[in-house]
């Protein structure tokens, strides 16, 4: 994973990306904009009360200097925003409304990217993944020919590297929408350098047990190879059956998924998110993401749970994001 982020940061030289933080008040997100911006690789925009700010930076011993501070409260092209708002949100809010929800910093910072002030946004340090995307798909919304938006990790160990998906964004994903989380992953996956092989996880392997759960996977697996014949993917399978070949060899005889999945595609948000945390705070796997995919624009979500070391990776990674 360090040749990917030394390979990001020569992608992003010169290159002038600015990535937005709305969350300027969090220790861990000024930190880290402040190195992102004191190595010249992307031009942070924090956002916060200046005071406030200024105040956190005081008490870490930081400089502002690499960094632009943008206060919703201050900021001199509100109109601007508050035009393009109403307008995107056709009928769903009024000036006023605009005027007051643009006040909160991720609905200010997304508008930036929406308008072309900022190239994309990292957030969910300190706000639910709700609080964080929920402006994201108000307003830069799914591109042409995603219907939704799901969030990856990249679970690195050593040299080991794997894509959960989705373990961020839709509860109760139908069979459709895990095909979709499917290829929209196969193709996040090749940006990290992962040639995917996907695996349609389940309770059940090749119809081991049947059920409405087992057969919207299923479902989804039919979906997903009409619409992607080329793509490596197939199940259901248990992780077992996806993961160890001599697991593989006696449920899934034939399968083009031999145990050696790299692309584990989970059958809900429940199964996704817990996966992930378990894989990380058991297994010891670093846990890149959630990367959003899907959107017009890049925009990111943190855990809760991340440290500055993850705000700078999620940083870099959305702004190859928005150099692809
Ligand atoms: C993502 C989430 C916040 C959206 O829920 P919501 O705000 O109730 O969504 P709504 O149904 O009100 O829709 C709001 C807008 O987002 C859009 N939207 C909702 N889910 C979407 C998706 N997966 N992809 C793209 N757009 C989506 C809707 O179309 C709607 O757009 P509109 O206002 O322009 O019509 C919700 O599904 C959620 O909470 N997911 C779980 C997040 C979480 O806690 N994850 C675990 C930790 S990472
Ligand atoms: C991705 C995720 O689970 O986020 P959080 O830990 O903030 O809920």
């Amino acid at each position: 994973m360090s040749d990917l982020f030394a390979a990001l940061k020569d992608k992003l030289a010169g290159k002038s990306i600015s990535i937005v933080f709305p969350e300027g008040n969090d220790e861990r997100v000024l930190s880290a904009a402040v190195r992102l911006g004191e190595e010249k690789i992307v031009k942070p925009i924090v956002i916060g009360s200046e005071t406030e700010v200024k105040g956190l930076a005081d008490q870490l011993g930081l400089s502002l200097e690499a960094i632009d501070l943008y206060d919703p409260a201050t900021y001199g092209e509100m109109d601007e925003l508050v035009t393009a708002f109403v307008e995107r949100r056709k009928g769903k809010a009024t000036e006023e409304d605009a005027r007051k929800i643009l006040q909160t910093p991720n609905y200010f910072g997304t508008m930036l990217v929406h308008v072309n002030k900022a190239h994309g946004l990292v957030s969910g340090a300190a706000h639910s993944t709700a609080d964080t995307v929920r402006p994201a798909l108000q307003i830069i919304k799914t591109k042409e020919g995603v219907s939704k938006t799901s969030g990856v990790f990249i679970m690195v160990r050593g040299d080991e590297k794997y894509v959960f998906a989705d373990c961020a964004i839709n509860i109760a994903p139908d069979s459709k929408d895990l095909a979709e989380i499917a290829i929209e992953s196969a193709a996040t996956a090749q940006m990290f350098g992962i040639e995917p092989r996907v695996a349609m996880l389940s309770f059940s392997t090749k119809g081991s047990a049947k059920s409405s759960e087992t057969e919207r996977v299923v479902e989804a697996v039919q979906i997903a190879k009409d619409r992607e014949p080329n793509l490596t993917l197939d199940g259901e399978f248990q992780f077992d059956a996806a993961f160890v070949p001599s697991v593989a060899e006696k449920k899934a005889p034939g399968s083009e998924i031999k145990g050696d999945a790299n692309i584990f595609v989970f059958p809900s948000l429940e199964a996704g998110n817990i996966g992930y945390k378990i894989a990380q705070r058991l297994g010891n796997f670093e846990a890149v993401g959630p990367i959003l995919q899907g959107l017009n624009k890049p925009v990111n979500d943190l855990s809760r749970g991340c440290s500055t070391e993850d705000v700078y990776k999620l940083a870099l990674i959305t702004a190859g994001q928005a150099v692809q």
